[in-house]
């Protein structure tokens, strides 16, 4: 990995998934250390070998902080937002960043349609992993964007069969597909980070209204 890691990198990313694991709230299934390094830490530092994050980042969909916790370690001079729909969630995120003293993270409770309503956002990227399908990621994440921004996907083998309903949402979008960071984990799967750019303006009716990019996503049923 070519991610320069320092101390205070280390302790804090080791601390952060000893507060993941031990939470109350079930944020993971993983509850051994080394697991959660491999399957959280790795899994989202990996791609990121060869990439700078700096600017104004939003985690959709961030549970209990992956990946925004980590990115916000790794990349102290961007700044992160770390949204979720789930109150619980977010108070414990909160948490963890309070006791991790990172000041380049703000935590929000609410739904990724509503935030693109309520913000005049013109993020540099937006990240999601195992939130759900390519397309409706897209939709999610296309209007909170500026121009030239990105869509950070991270996906595992379903992303052969998502590829075609995402290709068709980008196109409404104002997306264009970059590239596609495949790696593998110590215990063989393997994964991809796959990333879209904002080449046009994305028309105001998107996002649509909560839950219809769920419902009817532009990539089809
Ligand atoms: C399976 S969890 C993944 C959490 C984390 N990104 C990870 O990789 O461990 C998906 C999260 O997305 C959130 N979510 C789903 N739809 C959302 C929406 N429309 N707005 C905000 N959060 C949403 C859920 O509440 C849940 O916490």
């Amino acid at each position: 990995m070519n991610l320069i890691l320092t101390t205070d990198k280390k302790e804090k990313i080791e601390k952060y998934l000893r507060l993941l694991i031990s939470s109350k709230h079930n944020l993971t299934a993983i509850k051994d250390l080394s697991e959660a390094y491999q399957k959280h830490f790795l899994d989202v530092a990996l791609p990121l070998s060869n990439i700078l994050l700096e600017g104004d980042f939003i985690d959709i969909g961030t549970g209990g902080g992956v990946p925004g916790v980590l990115c916000a370690i790794l990349f102290p001079d961007s700044r992160w937002t770390l949204l979720d729909s789930v109150r619980k969630k977010v108070q414990e995120v909160e948490r963890f960043v309070n006791e991790l003293g990172l000041t380049n993270v703000r935590v929000l409770h609410q739904r990724v349609e509503e935030h693109a309503k309520t913000c005049k956002c013109g993020y540099d990227g937006a990240f999601l992993r195992a939130v759900t399908r390519a397309d409706i990621c897209l939709e999610y994440a296309a209007p909170l964007l500026r121009m030239n921004g990105k869509v950070y996907l991270y996906k595992g083998p379903s992303w052969q069969n998502e590829k075609s309903f995402a290709d068709i949402a980008a196109e409404l979008l104002g997306l264009s597909f970059e590239q596609t960071i495949r790696y593998q984990l110590e215990d063989g799967s393997n994964r991809n980070l796959i990333i879209y750019k904002k080449i046009k303006e994305t028309p105001v009716k998107y996002p649509r209204r909560v839950g219809l990019a769920l419902k009817r996503p532009l990539g089809g049923n």
